[in-house]
């Protein structure tokens, strides 16, 4: 069987350029950490409820300030433009029209101000986060911070595993290492020090620290979350200093090849963190029931990174609209299968791992 996600998938890649299909599907060295956050999933069960189901669920949830239709948000990715010439935009409506909210990067390939401005010209209400790496220099990341502003994002995702950018090799025997002429990463356009922007503007700053995301934090009255998080440790440190939610993350198997499967990670971030502030997951997240389980182990929500980038490749906006409404349809399917109402009666009990029986001590949580 050709599961939706995957039929699209093979759409894409029939009408991408080889490199760029990779460049999307690729991770890290041998790739185990790409493979891991979808093996982990399919390693999981739920032990569903009975007798306590409603007519009619409730899926939204409630992330600082803005409202969700359905726990499962759009993940930053670049450059959408060269998966199809609306990029970035498409995106955004899709994502609005499906009522759930987008992250989009500082690489992007559509300017912060014009991917609020499409999202909002579908549902006025549409909420865009801003993703960005710390820059070497405070200046850049403060004019950063300040386009995001006034486009109007309501919160920054803060990526925090990227010291160095991961050693991809299947860009390595492509050659790919930059965008073709025409497309640029647009919001690195006129910064300070930077040239005349573009991609390479991008930096990698390996010797940032808890100082810069303080310095971050106080240019800012927007949430901060930081993006990256696995480590038990760094969740308390996180907590600690202020910051408003994580994001237990590898990068999509795109940094770290050594890196634990997310899902695997979220129990003990979960526990650390005690409800204190919220935490979502990325990585690996395919299918409705992915999302529950993830639930279920104390996410908030979940982002979707290479789903949403099948759809556009394969449709564009309507492309990207069938991954959002479909994962959609599948959570609320699965919490109605397990006598759920909300998202708040997925929980931990409820989640054992394949292959052992449950209650034999088998499970890890
Ligand atoms: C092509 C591609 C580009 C990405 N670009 C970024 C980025 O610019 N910033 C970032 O924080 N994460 C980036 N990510 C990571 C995603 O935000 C997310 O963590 C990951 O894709 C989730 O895994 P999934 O693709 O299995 O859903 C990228 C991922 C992919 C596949
Ligand atoms: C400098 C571009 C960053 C893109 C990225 O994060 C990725 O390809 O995973």
């Amino acid at each position: 069987m050709t599961s939706p996600l995957r039929a699209l998938r093979l759409r894409a890649r029939r009408s991408l350029d080889p490199a760029h299909y990779d460049y999307y599907a690729g991770g890290a060295g041998d790739e185990r950490a790409l493979g891991e956050n979808e093996r982990a999933f399919a390693r999981l069960a739920l032990l569903p409820r009975i007798l306590r189901g409603a007519e009619r669920r409730d899926t939204t949830v409630a992330l600082f300030g803005d409202r969700a239709a359905m726990p499962v948000i759009v993940s930053p990715t670049a450059f959408h433009r060269l998966a199809h010439p609306q990029g970035e935009r498409a995106v955004a409506r899709a994502t609005a029209a499906a009522g759930t909210i987008l992250t989009t990067g500082m690489a992007a390939t559509t300017p912060v101000a014009a991917v609020v401005d499409a999202a909002r010209s579908e549902r006025p209400d549409a909420a865009v986060w801003f993703q960005l790496y710390l820059q070497p220099e405070p200046e850049v990341t403060e004019a950063l911070v300040r386009r995001a502003e006034k486009a109007g994002c309501s919160a920054l995702v803060v990526t925090v595993d990227s010291p160095v950018f991961g050693r991809r090799e299947r860009d390595e025997r492509h050659g790919f290492h930059d965008l073709p002429a025409g497309l640029a990463a647009e919001n690195m356009r006129d910064l300070p020090g930077t040239g005349p922007g573009g991609l390479r503007a991008i930096a990698m700053s390996p010797a940032s620290s808890w100082d810069d995301l303080r310095r971050l934090r106080s240019m800012t009255a927007l949430p901060v979350l930081l993006k990256g998080v696995l480590h038990p440790e760094d969740a308390r440190l996180a907590v600690a200093e202020g910051v408003d939610g994580l994001i237990v993350s590898n990068h999509g198997g795109r940094q770290l090849d050594a890196a634990p499967a997310t899902v695997e990670a979220l129990p003990r971030i979960a526990d650390a963190v005690a409800g204190r502030i919220p935490v979502l997951l990325d990585g690996g997240v395919r299918r409705g029931s992915d999302a529950a389980l993830a639930l279920a182990l104390g996410a908030t929500a979940v982002g979707v990174g290479r789903p949403v980038l099948w759809g556009l490749a394969a449709d564009g906006e309507k492309g990207v609209r069938q991954v959002l409404d479909l994962l959609h349809t599948e959570f609320d399917h699965t919490l109605a299968l397990c006598g759920g109402r909300s998202p708040a009666d997925l929980t931990r009990d409820m989640v054992v791992t394949r292959g052992r029986p449950a209650g034999t001590g088998g499970s890890p949580w």
